[in-house]
């Protein structure tokens, strides 16, 4: 593996000049900004939102996602009230319907590689940020709604590049975020099934004016393609307020992915539905062998390409070790 780039060793990151945008924050350091806020997860909480082979607990919850709740609450408030400002500014305008409107939802992204783990840290973030003393209502989506259904992989010969940017429907996913963003009643999304392997026909789901919307994909942070005209238009992320990527070596990655499969195998591929099921039926050797393939064809490519690329286009750098736990943190300042 000595000849792959990971994601994390950039010699830039560790010794920053002034000029970054950055600022790297130790483990210690982060955790020493949560202040007194007070932890309102249980353990047994905690577990519940853990995803499968993720390791995390309340030392993890304290110490990383604590102080990010607390600054995103700040981040909340501050930009609540530069949309005032800019209500203001457009006056009359804004009676008119040009301004923003009172209660527009905070959007946050989550990005990182297939396996990294930003599930759970979404689940995580949705849970902490609802128990604010002020009780936002905030809703979680995943991107996998918007891939495009396996039929139409198939036509466009995209089956294995599944997570890649272009089995998405693009356009549709920005316009679920800025319908959600325009404060519209209620904005539906397709449904993605792990089980199927598949979008689940006819299924939706509906987001009803959240004060938080949590965005987690792949490839959130993605810019947008530009139109036939050559036009640059507005993407995904130009939508966010806040951004986090879920960053770890590639090598680490590879190994929970392989250690997700292995417990998959054991536990949702028995289910008779599973699309994975005929690896249940294989000694483990050769169900790996498939893992193995996939991970090498289409999750890293994909990382390597795709998804690590737009690590610097988020607000924070969440750097995992090789036990899933946070050691370093980056957060853009500038
Ligand atoms: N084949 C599968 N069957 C059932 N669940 C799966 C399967 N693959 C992934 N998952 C689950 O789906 C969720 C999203 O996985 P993934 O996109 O790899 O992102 P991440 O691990 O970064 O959260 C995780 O909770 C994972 O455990
Ligand atoms: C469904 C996914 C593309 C992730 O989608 P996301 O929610 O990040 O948009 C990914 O979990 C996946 O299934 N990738 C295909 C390759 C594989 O089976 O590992």
């Amino acid at each position: 593996m000595g000849d792959v780039p990971t994601t994390t060793e950039h010699p830039q990151q560790r010794r920053r000049a002034d000029s970054s945008p950055y600022v790297d924050l130790t483990r210690a350091e982060w955790s020493a900004l949560r202040e007194n806020t007070p932890l309102p997860l249980t353990a047994e909480e905690v577990e519940r939102l853990r995803g499968l082979g993720d390791v995390i607990d309340l030392d993890e919850v304290r110490d990383v996602y604590l102080p990010l709740s607390r600054l995103l609450n700040l981040y909340v408030e501050a930009t609540s009230r530069l949309r005032g400002t800019l209500n203001t500014f457009l006056g009359e305008a804004g009676d008119r319907g040009h301004g923003s409107q009172p209660g527009t939802p905070f959007v946050i992204g989550v990005a990182g590689s297939v396996a990294v783990g930003k599930s759970t840290t979404a689940r995580l973030l949705q849970a902490l940020l609802a128990r604010w003393p002020e009780h936002p209502r905030v809703e979680l989506v995943t991107t996998d709604g918007f891939l495009l259904p396996n039929d139409e992989l198939h036509r466009r010969g995209l089956m294995s590049r599944k997570g890649f940017p272009e089995s998405y429907d693009r356009r549709a996913l920005t316009r679920f975020v800025a319908d959600v963003k325009a404060g519209k009643d209620e904005v539906t999304a397709p449904v993605y099934s792990h089980l199927i392997y598949d979008i689940v026909p006819g299924e939706r789901l509906t987001v009803h004016r959240p004060d938080i919307l949590i965005i987690e994909g792949l490839n959130v942070l993605q810019p947008a393609l530009p139109g036939k005209d050559g036009r640059t238009r507005v993407g995904l992320a130009d939508f966010f307020d806040f951004s986090v990527y879920v960053d770890a070596r590639s090598e680490d990655i590879e190994r929970w992915y392989y250690e997700r499969f292995k417990k998959l195998r054991l536990t949702a591929f028995q289910d008779p539905d599973s699309y994975f099921r005929r690896y249940t039926q294989v000694s483990e050797e050769e169900a790996l062998e498939y893992a193995h393939r996939n991970w090498r064809t289409i999750n890293k490519p994909n990382l390597l390409e795709n998804v690590a690329p737009t690590r610097g286009r988020s607000n924070l750098i969440l750097r995992k070790g090789p036990d899933h736990k946070v050691q370093r943190l980056s957060l853009r300042k500038l």
